[in-house]
């Protein structure tokens, strides 16, 4: 079988491909346009998030039998036509997952302890203490949103910091002995720290907004390791100026990649709330790297050559 590879990953996603026996092709930098121009000779597609493989393409894809996409979501993959066609999805949310939830309970320590502005603050000859005094996360109530992999590897980072973890899903009886399902009004009641661990789907974006923040009872801490289009970035900004939200670990934004750098270039078009939300010092930033380690790397390829496997040889 011959497969297209359209982004780079671990090395070893192509090696044991071949040993396989699968030819592997890749092409990091042709345009979409001209990959659908070859498409239909490959039986395999590996992706990461380079372009939508979306209806039309899946529709040149001719001989296409899978599609391996090397991270966990898959909003970017037409998903209901990729089934209609009798393509094999393999994600691998397993290679990402600890990585998520070690960043996810990264973000809430450096939040709670200012750890970004006391380091800035050393660096330039300052000394302030009591303006780093940090807060505690032991004896607090974490709410999880979206309990599946992500959800569940980064409760289960907080084994042994004394937290009450308590996590609302669409999905029925997804507890385990790391968090117990409670219902979006138990939810509401209870969290002090909420951490977003869902997928982008049109049930998801756009939820994080000024009426779902002014349910909760507490003022709480956010943290967005999932999909930046979740979070409505006005709304967002607002409740963290008038204090309902306290702060915010965002790794993901509504903006991000081509826009996000277009936006730095044509400043006056970046939208009011997103260059706020930049300017915050309650808001702490990553580039989307959440999932993106070292060792997260490897066993994105390894999982997805593994589900090939199990599949095909
Ligand atoms: O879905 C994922 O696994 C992460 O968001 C990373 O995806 P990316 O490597 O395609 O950006």
């Amino acid at each position: 079988m011959k497969i297209l590879h359209l982004d780079s990953n671990h090395p070893l996603l192509v090696a044991q491909l071949a040993t396989l026996g699968f030819q592997n092709t890749e092409d990091f930098t042709s345009p979409k346009e001209e990959i659908e121009k070859f498409i239909a000779q490959y039986d395999g597609l590996i992706v990461r998030s380079r372009f939508p493989i979306d209806a039309a393409f899946l529709g040149k894809a001719k001989k296409l039998k899978f599609i391996g996409r090397v991270g966990a979501g898959l909003e970017n993959i037409d998903t209901d036509i990729a089934e209609q066609l009798g393509i094999k999805l393999f994600n691998a949310p397993e290679g990402n997952r600890n990585a998520v939830g070690e960043h996810a309970l990264g973000m809430i320590l450096s939040l709670f302890n200012k750890l970004n502005a006391a380091n800035s603050s050393v660096r330039s000859g300052k000394w302030q203490r009591e303006a780093h005094r940090g807060i505690e996360l032991d004896g607090r109530t974490v709410g999880i949103i979206g309990y599946g992999n992500m959800g569940k590897a980064f409760a289960k980072k907080l084994r042994g910091f004394d937290v009450e973890v308590i996590c609302y899903d669409i999905k029925q009886n997804v507890e385990n002995a790391d968090a117990k399902q409670v219902s979006l009004h138990e939810l509401f009641e209870k969290t002090e720290i909420l951490s977003l661990h869902t997928p982008q789907t049109p049930a998801t974006i756009g939820m994080i907004n000024t009426e779902f923040i002014n349910q909760f009872k507490k003022s709480f801490w956010l943290i967005n390791t999932a999909r930046g289009k979740s979070v409505v970035t006005a709304d967002l900004v607002s409740a963290l100026k008038n204090g309902k939200i306290l702060g915010a670990g965002l790794d993901v934004l509504e903006y991000e990649k081509t826009s996000f750098e277009d936006l730095f270039q044509t400043k006056e078009e970046i939208p009011k709330s997103f260059a706020e939300l930049l300017s915050l010092p309650n808001v702490l930033l990553s580039p989307h790297v959440a999932g993106w380690t070292i060792e997260s790397k490897e066993k994105l390829a390894q999982t997805i050559v593994d589900k090939i496997k199990n599949e095909f040889c």
